[in-house]
């Protein structure tokens, strides 16, 4: 993978994604952090730019989760199961506020006997999506155990959490309601973002997939500047795409917007 190639235009952020609930989201802020949009423009963001955050997706065997990360990573959906043996992982390239900004997407097994090597992928993950079937309360249920297991390798303290009903076209509204009603008690019991999408009609999907990708960012430009506390971070070196010199070290005067 080239770090330094543009990204895909349709991976571009300008604007902070907004949640799918009120009652059940990480954050109900119209936009991102005003440090963190201060930082973007004086290329403040340290090593963010240069680092890949991981992102782990557990869940009931058959929920969804790869279907999920191949409708967005690909665009493409089967409807033949192939059970996931261990893990896979995806690569996904974004730019955020013109900083590039990369996650990898770790899809874990389900399935019993595999869980044993899945779960030692878990480690380091800056977000956690917990996948259940929006048809299937056993799998909203097992939501719990899942987290249980993944935080187990992570600091609670610090992982983001995304809960996501999978598979919502084959509901009706009526059903969907009803589901919805638990699924949000859950996430909120959690302390998870709540999601529902369709990887079979795409509903949701990038939606979804944005809002990870610009919460964990967010998070990552935060910590980076409350490591530098009040040292500026400094001449950090940037990547521009447009540039054909494409290391430029920033001499830029910090603007009045910062706090
Ligand atoms: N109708 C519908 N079917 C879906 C959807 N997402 C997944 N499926 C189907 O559900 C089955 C399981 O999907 P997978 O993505 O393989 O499930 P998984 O969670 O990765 O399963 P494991 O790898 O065993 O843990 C497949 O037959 C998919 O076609 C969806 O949004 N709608
Ligand atoms: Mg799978």
């Amino acid at each position: 993978m080239n770090i330094l190639a543009p990204v895909r235009r349709d991976r571009v952020l300008t604007e902070l994604p907004q949640c799918l609930r009120k009652e059940a989201a990480l954050h109900v802020h119209k936009g991102f952090h005003p440090r963190v949009t201060c930082a973007c423009q004086e290329h403040r963001t340290g090593t963010v730019g240069f680092k890949i955050s991981k992102v782990i997706v557990v869940g009931d065997l058959s929920v969804g989760k790869t279907c999920l990360i191949n409708r967005f990573c690909k665009d493409t959906f089967d409807k033949n199961y192939k059970a996931t043996i261990g893990v896979d992982f995806e690569m996904e390239r974004f730019e955020v506020l013109g900083v590039p900004f990369s996650l990898q997407l770790w899809d874990t097994a389900g399935q019993e006997r595999f869980k044993c090597i899945a779960s030692t992928y878990y480690r380091g993950a800056q977000a956690i999506i917990i996948v259940f079937n929006l048809n299937d309360v056993a799998s909203l249920e097992h939501t719990k155990q899942w987290l249980a297991d993944a935080l187990k390798e992570n600091d609670p303290s610090s992982v983001l959490l995304f809960l996501v009903g999978s598979k919502k076209d084959l509901s009706t509204p009526a059903q969907y309601t009803l589901m919805e009603k638990d699924a949000l008690k859950v996430a909120q019991e959690m302390k998870a973002e709540y999601w529902a999408v369709s990887s079979l009609t795409g509903e949701n999907v990038r939606e979804f997939f944005f809002r990870v990708t610009a919460l964990t960012f967010e998070a990552n430009v935060l910590a980076e500047l409350e490591k530098s506390g009040s040292r500026r971070i400094g001449d950090v070196v940037r990547i521009n795409s447009d540039d054909s010199n494409l290391y430029l070290t920033s001499s830029k005067k910090k603007p009045m917007c910062c706090p």
